[in-house]
């Protein structure tokens, strides 16, 4: 409910009260009983709706409250402040531990908003797979995420199915076979422009920021990958692109104040906020939406004049037919914010680690080169890479141990049921990939160290419990269409990064300061400066 009926009720209660002059002991005229009866009306009944929603029934009437819940939350805030003074996905990680439940842990987060946690492979399968059209995506995730687009990632039911039907191919294995050598030559790309870096400068290891380099990099290959376009943004650190994604993808306290707004205020409301961090993303927007445009236009044009090119996502959405322009627009928004910013971050919890774990890095540079002994070649394919066993580990390990999207969000859109627990409509369902892949009952009691070596258990899981346990990429019928490109692009940066240099922090147990956004990646003064060194021979 909200504001809108809060008002409109007013009204009409004002109207019955002057109507039948129970006002006119307060005013003589018509209008000033107006002036005085429905602001009052509509304070007075804002007021008790407010302390309804926010105190009462969270505390004394919600059926959810029942659930296991997390000790100590406040009054006024829940578990608010738990939370957010924590990294994103430590305090629900720190619960699944001492909360004895049965699937479901339930808390209230800021200003007492109710959510419901799934914690085992079951329930997490009912919410993701067997009821994922009723647990749909939030007014919260489409107003935060509005950047981008709105494509497969904000669809719901069979329309959703019709997208997902008409993108799948796009991310074929074949297909994917084909992009192996964009993956590369982009690869190259990075590290000479990294190396040509280190040369010119005059420090004995100069710093880099990886931050930049991995945004750089990906976008550049979503970019070819996505339209075959080249925003060629690592040669051009200035690039505007790159500049808007960087501002608009940065969380920032206004942005913090935004997101608690969103929780109880209209999506009408949160677009027209006038604030400048509203109007810069709506700014970025429009840029985008642009150059997605600008995009569709310049395929068709190439396809028109049969000129060769390599096959993109664009293209094969372009030759199967059934999207709009405006669909194709909105479904490349998603693509290329969904394809970079995420790769990216997963890059430099990569290097971060390799920085702080010399005997990893070192074992990692060694079967990198053992398996591809010549990094400057054409000719190395995507099966030389996925030869590489250890490779195979840390990548599986920095994607468990640090998803880059550490917690989404699902509402329900109907009364439905968990685990037999009644969910009411609207109950958010907090899906915590931070948490649960650090899960002791999903992955053992080593859950919390990073150790590559798990990948070698007997199964092929990391020795987890289900699937179910390794959430990075969610599971199910919405889960990310684009797992299998990301792993092979990242595989293939990784080795050159990983197989060309030597990393360590800028300073010895450099403290990072990871906020919430979209994405969570490490950051140290605003990028992820390491100490980096050409470790010669290759
Ligand atoms: C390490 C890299 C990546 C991670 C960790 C990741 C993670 C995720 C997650 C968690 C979701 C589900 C979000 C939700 O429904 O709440 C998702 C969905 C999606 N991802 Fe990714 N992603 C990655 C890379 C990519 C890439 C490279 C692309 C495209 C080229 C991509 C495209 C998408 C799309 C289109 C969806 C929506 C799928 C649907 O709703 O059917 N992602 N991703």
């Amino acid at each position: 409910m909200a504001i809108i009926e809060i008002l409109l009720l007013s009204l009409a209660e004002s109207y019955v009260l002057v109507h039948f002059s129970y006002l006119s002991v307060v005013a003589k005229s018509t209008v000033t009983q107006y002036v005085i009866g429905f602001p009052a009306l509509a304070i007075t009944q804002g007021l008790a709706y407010t302390v309804y929603h926010w105190l009462i029934y969270p505390h004394f009437i919600s059926p959810l409250r029942k659930l296991p819940e997390p000790k100590a939350p406040s009054f006024w805030n829940g578990h608010g402040k738990q939370i957010v003074s924590a990294r994103t996905g430590d305090a629900q990680k720190g619960w699944m531990k001492t909360v004895p439940n049965d699937g479901l842990i339930y808390y209230k987060g800021l200003l007492n908003r109710e959510r419901v946690m799934p914690t085992n492979p079951k329930l997490l399968a009912e919410v993701l797979t067997s009821q994922s059209y009723i647990f749909v995506k939030p007014q919260f995730f489409r107003f935060s995420l509005r950047l981008l687009g709105n494509g497969i990632l904000m669809a719901e039911g069979d329309e959703h199915k019709r997208q997902r039907k008409i993108l799948i191919p796009a991310f074929h294995p074949r297909h994917l076979r084909s992009l192996f050598p964009l993956f590369w030559t982009k690869t190259r790309e990075m590290v000479d422009l990294i190396t040509a870096e280190i040369q010119a400068s005059d420090a004995p290891d100069p710093i880099v920021d990886f931050n930049s380099w991995g945004s750089r990099c990906t976008l550049d290959i979503i970019g070819k990958a996505g339209a075959g376009i080249d925003f060629n943004a690592m040669k051009d650190p200035e690039n505007d692109l790159f500049k808007i994604y960087q501002k608009v993808f940065t969380p920032t306290t206004g942005q913090l104040w935004i997101g608690i707004l969103n929780l109880i205020m209209p999506l009408w409301f949160m677009h027209n906020l006038p604030l400048k961090s509203v109007r810069e993303v709506t700014r970025a927007k429009h840029y985008i939406m642009d150059v997605c445009l600008d995009m569709i236009r310049t395929k068709r044009a190439q396809m028109a004049e049969k000129k060769p090119m390599h096959p993109d996502i664009l293209s094969i959405m372009i030759e199967e037919g059934s999207f709009s322009d405006e669909e194709m627009q909105n479904q490349l928004m998603t693509f290329m914010a969904a394809g970079h910013e995420t790769t990216a971050a997963a890059v430099s919890w990569s290097v971060w680690e390799l920085a702080r774990r010399p005997e990893v890095a070192e074992r990692l540079r060694t079967e990198i080169r053992a398996a591809i002994p010549v990094f400057d070649s054409d000719s190395i394919t995507m099966e030389q890479i996925e030869s590489i066993r250890y490779l195979r580990n840390f990548t599986n390990e920095v994607l468990r141990f640090h998803p880059p999207v550490p917690v989404t969000i699902r509402e329900a859109e109907r009364d439905t049921t968990l685990n037999g627990e009644f969910i009411p409509k609207g109950t958010t369902i907090m899906l915590l990939p931070a948490a649960i892949n650090h899960s002791e009952e999903l992955w053992g009691s080593d859950a919390g160290e990073f150790n590559p070596d798990r990948w070698d258990k007997p199964g092929g899981n990391g020795g987890a419990a289900s699937n179910y346990a390794n959430m990075t990429f969610l599971m199910g019928p919405r889960s990310c269409i684009g797992q299998k490109f990301s792993v092979e692009e990242y595989k293939a940066i990784m080795v050159g990064l990983a197989g060309r240099f030597a990393y360590e922090e800028k300073t010895k147990d450099m403290e990072l300061s990871i906020r919430a956004g979209i994405t969570q990646r490490p950051t140290h003064e605003g990028g992820l400066p390491l100490r980096t060194r050409i470790v010669p021979g290759w």
